[in-house]
């Protein structure tokens, strides 16, 4: 990879300007290197995103440092948390303490489908819980259309399963608060705590900021990332859309269709998705807040431009955004976004915390 003055690696954290690179090659003379970007790619305005593969001028492997000069296409990008090229998401769960909460776990699972990345469900902390509580859910589960993966860092069950699982690829870590989710984390990277003790505080503070991401390499292959951004299961998904993010309720769709093309599930006639399922009642209530959004979407921009208003049976208005320009829409709230991130993050760190990364 190494062509003369150029090699190729991933962006593995963005702080301020500078971007940590990591390179998989053995033959480097060492695996990172602190980069800035090339002034032309500012000027197109072609953004650095951790999980990027980017094309690095000119490294100085004595100082450590290089230029990045071109961005990679993209696989996937996924705006919060701001990673690119994600493959899956890991959702941990607790089987125990806290307890397994059947809607929030619904709430993460459909935020975790709706980016559209695959998803691996781990229940953590089974030493806690029988063996037959574990079939129950196990069943339960399999109604929604997951199977989850058990797992304990007190027994090690499911452990070395979860390793082989991520060896390819970016993962990102999601979960409520307490799961287990920091233990797990230097179960799969024991190497973890040490440098986070070691690097004065500071990525140990950062990981605890909404805005920071790293990705972190694993012993066994892969990369995770371990993120608090993702932990907000604010739905933010469309009315429309909301269904395709239920297993159940695609495999309804699939094997019939509505009536309605437009059909949101609840009381229009024929249809197929409507029925004896335990999380049809989830898929309500999502649909109420995913409503109630699209409403607070559209007072705050103008709703010539962007949705159609509908009026459905018994007077209920709803709107729905036109076709062509849903994706025009999706543009600008990613570009929003964006901008948007890139303000804070320059905010976020002040000279002397850059000369402090620099170091
Ligand atoms: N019994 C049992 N306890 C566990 C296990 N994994 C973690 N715990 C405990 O659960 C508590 C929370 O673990 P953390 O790893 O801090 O959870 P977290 O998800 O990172 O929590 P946040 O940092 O708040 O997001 C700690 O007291 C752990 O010791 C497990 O497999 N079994
Ligand atoms: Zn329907």
């Amino acid at each position: 990879m190494d062509r003369g003055r150029e090699v190729v690696g991933t962006v593995v954290a963005v702080q301020a300007n500078f971007y940590r690179v990591r390179f998989h090659n053995s033959d480097m003379p060492q695996g990172e290197l602190l980069c800035t970007r090339r002034s032309r790619l500012k000027k197109i305005g072609q953004r650095v995103m951790v999980g990027d593969r980017v094309r690095v001028e000119d490294p100085d492997w004595a100082g450590g440092r290089g230029a990045i000069a071109e961005v990679y296409p993209r696989r996937t990008e996924l705006s919060r948390p701001p990673v690119a090229n994600a493959d899956r998401i890991l959702l941990v769960f607790s089987a125990g303490q806290p307890s397994l909460d059947p809607h929030q776990l619904s709430r993460f699972l459909v935020k975790a489908e709706s980016t559209e990345l695959s998803l691996l469900l781990c229940l953590s902390k089974c030493d806690l819980v029988s063996t037959q509580w574990q079939e129950q859910w196990e069943q339960r589960l399999e109604e929604w259309g997951y199977s989850p993966l058990w797992i304990s860092t007190v027994s090690q069950e499911g452990i070395a399963t979860l390793k082989q699982e991520l060896a390819e690829g970016v993962t990102i870590v999601a979960g409520p608060s307490g799961v287990g989710k920091s233990s797990l984390i230097n179960e799969l990277i024991p190497q973890l705590r040490l440098r986070v003790a070691n690097v004065s505080g500071k990525l140990q503070r950062g990981r605890h900021t909404t805005r920071h991401v790293e990705l972190f390499q694993l012993p066994t292959g892969g990369l995770l990332a371990d993120t608090p951004g993702f932990n907000q299961p604010d739905l933010d998904t469309s009315p429309e859309e909301l269904a395709r993010y239920f297993p159940e309720a695609r495999q309804r769709m699939e094997s019939e269709s509505c009536q309605f093309k437009d059909c949101l599930h609840t009381d229009e006639p024929h249809c197929s998705v409507r029925g004896e399922w335990e999380r049809y009642e989830h898929y309500q209530i999502f649909l109420q807040e995913a409503i109630a959004q699209q409403e607070q979407r559209d007072r705050t921009r103008d709703p010539e431009s962007v949705v159609k208003r509908k009026t459905k049976r018994k007077g209920d208005r709803y709107c729905e955004p036109k076709l062509e320009l849903k994706k025009y829409r999706r543009l600008s709230r990613r570009k929003q976004h964006q901008l948007l991130e890139e303000q804070e993050l320059d905010e976020l760190y002040d000279e002397r915390e850059l000369e402090d990364i620099v170091d």
